[in-house]
């Protein structure tokens, strides 16, 4: 995982001694090409060069970069589990193809397994494919969806999947949406008439490892237009760099609460920031 994040901190770790003022030139320089923006990749490069002229700090580079990074992943992720609220409404949002229906399908799947019950809102109404895609994984893991048929009012059945969950005592509603491009006016109306309508109690944004810098662009697209409370990272399994949850921390100041790592429906788990780091450093740099 992350191999080409590795390989640029290998360049770095590989030199016997480092001067603080160059650590804080070369880091940024180096994961920049591992996707971490430049914003980022700069006040990393700036924490670590006051670590490393702290006196009391005695760290190795190793140490001080694990604590520098940690330092930006130290924002609290909300938690989804223990609420206090019945039906418990948490929006998806994300472009086509970040994986967000199949996420759906995992938290609904996780949320399961804690005893919990759950309704999906096929509020994807602008193509057929995805109300069907969300109906067979609900069918898999044994929960309903609530759908109407394509093109109708996505608001509509989010309030109905809410009516459903109220008069049911049903715990969760996981509402689906449309992605096309986030550039898209009329799919941010879509998303805010949505929210308005459904009045989530958090809002989730899908977001593709894979697509590096342009995944910290879409993202403040949906800030700017919808808002939302936390990130779900997905396809940590593939070969992304993994440099773009640094810039979600950082540029965004939003939590990752899941990773997601691979195609079937348990490849999820809760994000937690030494299991990125250690990801992130190379092996043998990790005492
Ligand atoms: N390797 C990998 N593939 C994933 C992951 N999450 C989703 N996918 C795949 O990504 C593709 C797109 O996933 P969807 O769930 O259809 O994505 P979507 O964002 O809902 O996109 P639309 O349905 O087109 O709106 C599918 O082939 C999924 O199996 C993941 O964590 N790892």
């Amino acid at each position: 995982m992350f191999e080409k994040f590795k390989k640029k901190l290998v360049e770095i770790f590989s030199r016997k001694k480092i001067d603080p003022d160059e650590a804080a030139e070369e880091i940024p320089l180096k994961l920049i090409e591992a996707d971490v923006s430049v914003e980022t990749a700069e006040y990393l490069g700036n924490l670590v060069r006051n670590k490393l002229k702290d006196r009391d700090f005695s760290g190795e580079l190793n140490d001080v970069l694990y604590a520098s990074i940690k330092e930006i992943l130290a924002i609290p992720k909300p938690d989804i589990l223990n609420v206090n609220k019945k039906p418990f409404v948490i929006m998806f949002l994300g472009i086509n193809g970040t994986g967000k229906t199949t996420t759906i399908g995992k938290v609904a799947k996780y949320l399961k397994s804690k005893g919990k019950s759950v309704v999906l809102s096929a509020s994807d109404t602008f193509r057929a494919g995805a109300i069907e895609q969300l109906s067979m994984i609900g069918k898999e893991i044994g929960v309903e969806v609530i759908k109407h048929e394509k093109g109708s009012d996505p608001s509509s059945v989010a309030f109905d999947a809410i009516q459903h969950a109220k008069a049911r005592n049903i715990d969760y509603v996981l509402v689906d949406t449309a992605g096309r491009m986030n550039t898209n006016k009329n799919l941010m109306d879509e998303m805010k008439k949505i929210k308005r309508v459904s009045n989530p109690d958090i809002t989730l944004l899908v977001l593709d490892a894979v697509a590096g810098q342009d995944s910290i662009n879409q993202a403040r697209t949906f800030h700017e237009n919808v808002g939302f409370d936390a990130v779900i990272v997905t396809k940590l399994d593939t070969d992304a760099r993994g440099g773009s949850i640094l810039s979600i921390y950082h540029d965004l100041r939003k939590p990752v609460l899941f990773a997601c790592v691979g195609q079937g429906l348990d490849d999820i788990m809760q994000f937690d920031a030494d299991w990125y780091i250690e990801k992130l450093m190379p092996e043998n740099s990790i005492a």
